[in-house]
């Protein structure tokens, strides 16, 4: 049995041989010069510098006390300009597990989840945090393992319970707040979709996106459920910056992170809900290339937990039949264009990230590695409008000598 970060013993199955995520355990465990090498080469560095921590009043750190949430808190700088002010936004992530069992009555199940995000988003809110994102589907466990229909009951108009729950919260922090949930869409056959709702600081909807790829992976096969999003890459101006949403399986694509950048977002939150045997060594890869790649920030959000069902359910692989998915394994964190990124919140309990992010370090990282300029954006047109023919063959040139015994 290990110690965990604060000091507590934990041998719980959820956590990094006792430690509620990497960071610490590398921390915990490296002489403070390694450590600090370890980190720079694995975090980066801002500005030439360790990332800053800030710190958060009061009241925010007391409810993160009280009600058992972690919190944590950092600042990316961007280089002073002589034209433009620093933009900076404060933007805060949360993560949560489910607050009761997946046996309880639906309607309970929803209100709970309300009540154990009430104090954490206070206390985004009370710590001044400009844009608000949740996790995935956050308004419900992720019972689309289970490829039961009777879980659609969770679907919501875009402008129902949830919506409205968060618009309050919008209104009175004067936070934009992006609200992942299963959407029912009255309008069209009642057709179902997995959205993000965008709610402007003044409680206003500006917007929706829905998820453009729908995985068909292990037990993740949402697809009974609900189809690839009709919606495209929106980014929506707010009042605090250019922001766009890729949900969950979207970040394994890379052209659909390029889109959301084509169309100018400064931050592209990825809220997410995966487990650890499926993802975990992706998780801290994909967001960061895509944050570099596209010169904006990532705000990557992970559900917490071990959410089990009340029937058992099979992944089309041979296995056992099982009740649950596998840990979520949280691990929210920010990336930016410079390749520098927050530690992780932690792996096994609720959290909320606060981070403070000059917006002008994306066009700074523009100008500085070009990569929009060097872009062949004309090739690669080239090369997708011919592989979407039928009649499109590979652009293979084969050694003519391939098959000569040597
Ligand atoms: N929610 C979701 O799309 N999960 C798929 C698994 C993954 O992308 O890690």
């Amino acid at each position: 049995m290990e110690k965990s970060q604060n000091g507590e013993h934990n041998d719980d199955a959820s956590s990094i041989c006792g430690y509620d995520s990497l960071h610490h355990l590398l921390k915990d465990n490296l002489k403070p010069h390694h450590f600090q090498e370890v980190n720079r080469l694995l975090t980066g560095l801002n500005c030439g510098k360790a990332l800053e921590t800030i710190a958060l009043p009061d009241s925010a750190t007391a409810l993160s006390v009280e009600h058992g949430f972690d919190i944590q808190a950092f600042h990316f700088h961007a280089d002073k300009e002589v034209l433009r002010e620093p933009r900076v936004v404060r933007v805060g992530l949360i993560q949560n597990s489910i607050a009761i069992p997946t046996t309880s009555h639906f309607v309970d199940q929803k209100k709970a989840i309300f009540e154990k995000l009430k104090p954490i988003i206070d206390a985004a809110g009370s710590s001044g945090v400009n844009i608000l994102c949740l996790q995935e589907a956050w308004m419900m466990p992720f019972a689309f393992c289970t490829r039961e229909k009777r879980w659609c009951e969770f679907a919501e108009p875009v402008d129902g319970e949830s919506t409205k729950f968060l618009q309050s919260f919008a209104l009175k922090y004067n936070m934009v707040i992006i609200s992942p949930i299963l959407e029912r869409d009255i309008n069209h056959g009642e057709v179902i979709w997995n959205t993000a709702v965008v709610i402007g600081n003044h409680g206003n909807i500006i917007g929706i996106h829905r998820k453009n790829h729908i995985p068909r992976v292990g037990d993740f096969n949402e697809s009974t459920y609900y189809v690839e999003g009709n919606t495209g890459h929106p980014v929506f101006e707010t009042a605090f910056g250019k922001i766009a949403i890729n949900i969950c399986y979207g970040r394994h694509h890379p052209l659909n992170w390029l889109a959301f950048g084509l169309n100018g977002a400064e931050i592209v939150f990825n809220p997410s809900a995966t487990v650890g045997e499926l993802s975990e060594p992706m998780w801290p890869i994909e967001a960061r290339n895509a944050a570099i790649a596209n010169s904006y920030y990532v705000a990557s959000i992970n559900r917490v937990g071990t959410e089990t069902f009340p029937n058992p359910f099979t992944s089309g692989d041979g296995k056992p039949a099982h009740a649950d998915f596998g840990h979520f394994y949280g691990s929210s964190y920010i990336s930016a264009p410079d390749a520098s990124c927050t530690p992780s919140l932690s792996r096994n309990r609720d959290g909320l990230l606060v981070t403070d992010m000059d917006l002008n370090l994306c066009r700074q990282y523009k100008d500085k590695w070009g990569f929009r300029m060097t872009a062949r954006y004309e090739l690669y047109a080239e090369t997708l409008a011919q592989y979407v023919k039928p009649e499109f063959e590979p652009q293979v040139i084969r050694d003519p000598l391939l098959h000569k015994r040597s």
